[in-house]
């Protein structure tokens, strides 16, 4: 059975600081393990919060790193849509300023020729993630050593909106959506198993507006919020709030991250 652990920092920077480390941690542990990390970004506010103090750690091994997309809108990928344009901006250039870059055909990026046809993207991607988790002809799933994920006010995580047909998909490891109801619609995104495969999943949710939505999944396990299907069925699942989106929590008292 997995864990949920729900940490919350009095300031948006300070969970910054907190994920970094924890992100560092699950890295060199995965190196040790594995001899490399795989690891799946979302967008909207993430990046940046996670990648704020991540970026100068010096002692993380970036050349080990296999960089994916929880979700990725189906943009050009210098659009400022970009899910991969965010990480790039956040992460992957500071790296290559510092010269230990992660090498670029383990940032594993859409097709942005394909954006037209969701669903080509989607195919594209699951070669892409086939040739990283090699193993895939033995394994049903992937088995991510970490995903990051935000949430939505309605509860959305990755692109699995509330009440989608998405949230019934089985077996597939990548899905696309063209109705999305954020925007832009069109989409492709990590299914639900490929997310509760993984090794570890990481929520990162800030601010007073999303206060009421953490509540409903933490304390009230609304299952009609796709984030609240969230349930690893090897890893734990890790909350990193700041204070202002904690505050609605009764049971699960948030307790401060000691590294
Ligand atoms: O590309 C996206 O739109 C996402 O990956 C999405 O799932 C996001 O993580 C949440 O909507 C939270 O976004 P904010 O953190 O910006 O509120």
């Amino acid at each position: 059975m997995s864990l949920t652990k729900v940490y919350s920092f009095e300031t948006n920077d300070k969970v910054s600081q907190a994920l970094g480390e924890f992100i560092a941690q699950a890295s060199s542990e995965s190196i040790a393990r594995n001899g490399r990390f795989t690891i799946a970004f979302s967008g909207g506010s993430l990046p940046a919060t996670a990648c704020k103090y991540l970026r100068n750690n010096q002692n993380i091994d970036f050349s080990k790193w296999y960089v994916f997309f929880a979700d990725e809108r189906c943009v050009k990928l210098d659009s400022h849509d970009s899910n991969f344009r965010l990480v790039r901006e956040e992460l992957l250039d500071y790296l290559v300023q510092q010269n230990r870059s992660i090498p670029a055909d383990q940032v594993m990026v859409i097709n942005d020729d394909l954006i037209h046809e969701p669903a080509k993207v989607a195919d594209d991607y699951l070669v892409k993630m086939q040739s990283v988790f090699a193993e895939a002809n033995k394994i049903r799933f992937p088995e991510f050593d970490l995903i990051l994920l935000g949430i939505g006010p309605d509860g959305h995580t990755c692109s699995l909106f509330p009440k989608h047909p998405l949230l019934e998909v089985k077996n597939d490891w990548v899905a696309s959506i063209d109705d999305s109801p954020k925007e832009p619609p069109q989409r492709i995104t990590l299914t639900l198993p490929v997310v509760n495969h993984a090794r570890r999943v990481a929520f990162v949710v800030t601010g007073a507006g999303k206060k009421s939505t953490v509540k409903a999944i933490l304390d009230e396990k609304n299952t009609h919020m796709p984030a609240s299907l969230v349930a690893p069925i090897k890893g734990d699942s890790y909350w990193f709030l700041d204070d202002a989106a904690a505050k609605g929590l009764t049971e699960n008292t948030p307790t401060e991250f000691k590294l």
